[in-house]
């Protein structure tokens, strides 16, 4: 009797402690590693790379022609960019237990359709406005993702305030640096969208104060050091936080606009949400787990283009509609896009706990230590 009264008490106790009281061990190191070293690094060095070779080239009097720059944006079409918002439809089915599929669909499509409306609406009545609104937005949104890497990772500034803190200044980086560094380039990409739904906004010439340019300035290097000084405070890893802020600032101060915010779409956002999503599929996360990660992708790819071929589908019917296939097309069908899907992210860092100091459930439930392990067995065993 003493035997089988102890069980269940040593069966439940690894896998509840950690999760509940050391938020920084609820993911496995094997994962924190495979994800920091075989994805984050890699991106934030091809930014790197990109910065540096622009900042040469500038140096050499060259510029980066119109075409090479869309090549980030029009690649996003199919590849990481558009897809990331994909699986939104199963969202609520995977990470509030008791959710069916057919109610998880019709409650996302809905919101789709009210959200995604309204934001036409807005942009329909007051295109520029509504670019500020999608600016807005960009910015709490890619802010947003970035704090979810840090809790997975268990780096980064814990807490609430630490949370504002790194949405305020990760989303800060490529939505102020550029009009603040390239103001003349970032704001023609404004009145090229704006002039999407009215063409006599293409005659406008806008320009960016000097005192707005100053003001965004002051506040990037005020959030720069701030995150800087509380990062450096914590007892985590430092390097990737420090890094990273370091290689953002520049690549968004160096990269012609465009380009630099295609790439940082494509390759960091988009690609950080989409492990974000396979790790809410039990099957993908624990192949996560043990270093897989071309299944997990594949499978996302299997699952996504559906919904990815309904996009393309209304993007092409809009740019008939409105008879040009360019960036600033693409660009307000992603404003109607993001707003819906920001507000399904928000919803996802509410039940993964992603603002506060204890975060939960940031992979599938069956994936914790212990299911791994015998997955792991049972695998090897069956060899
Ligand atoms: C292209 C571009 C800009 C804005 C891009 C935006 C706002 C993109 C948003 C994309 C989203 C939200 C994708 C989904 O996650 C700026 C900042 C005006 C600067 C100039 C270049
Ligand atoms: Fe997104």
């Amino acid at each position: 009797a003493p035997a089988t009264a102890a069980a269940p008490a040593t069966a439940v106790a690894p896998a509840a402690a950690p999760t509940a009281a050391v938020p920084t061990t609820a993911v496995p190191p094997a994962l924190r590693t495979w994800v920091a070293d075989r994805v984050l690094a890699p991106v934030t060095a091809v930014l790197a790379a990109v910065a540096l070779a622009c900042a040469v080239l500038d140096l050499a009097g060259v510029t980066v022609s119109t075409a090479v720059q869309l090549v980030p944006f029009a690649v996003s079409v199919l590849v990481f960019g558009l897809p990331h918002g994909a699986l939104d439809h199963l969202v609520p089915a995977r990470l509030r237990p008791g959710t069916s599929t057919v109610r998880s669909v019709v409650v996302v499509v809905v919101l789709y359709l009210v959200v995604g409306a309204a934001t036409a609406v807005l942009w329909a009545v007051a295109p520029l406005l509504g670019f500020a609104v999608f600016v807005g937005i960009t910015w709490f949104h890619w802010g947003q993702g970035d704090l979810f890497v840090d809790r997975l990772l268990g780096d980064g500034v814990p807490g609430p305030v630490g949370s504002a803190l790194t949405v305020a200044l990760r989303g800060a980086l490529p939505m102020v640096v550029p009009f603040v560094v390239q103001p003349g380039a970032a704001v023609q990409v404004v009145v090229d969208a704006a002039a999407v739904v009215d063409d006599g906004i293409a005659r406008t010439v806008l320009v960016v104060p000097p005192v707005v340019r100053v003001a965004g300035a002051a506040l990037v290097v005020v959030l720069l050091v701030l995150h800087a000084v509380v990062v450096g405070r914590s007892s985590g890893p430092r390097w990737r936080q420090v890094s990273e802020d370091v290689v953002l600032v520049l690549f968004f101060a160096v990269v012609p606009p465009v380009l630099a915010v295609g790439l940082y779409f494509t390759l960091w956002h988009a690609v950080r949400h989409i492990l974000r999503l396979e790790l809410t599929d039990a099957t993908s996360a624990v192949e996560l787990h043990r270093g897989r990660l071309l299944a997990p992708f594949l499978r996302f790819v299997r699952q996504a283009w559906p919904i990815t071929a309904i996009a393309v589908g209304v993007l092409v019917v809009f740019a008939l509609a409105v008879r040009r296939a360019d960036l600033g097309v693409y660009l307000v069908l992603i404003a109607a896009l993001t707003t819906p899907h920001t507000v399904v992210v928000t919803w996802m860092d509410r039940v993964q706990r992603t603002w506060g100091s204890a975060p939960r459930g940031l992979t599938a439930p069956e994936t914790d230590r212990d299911t791994v392990r015998t997955v792991t067995a049972r695998t090897v065993s069956a060899r």
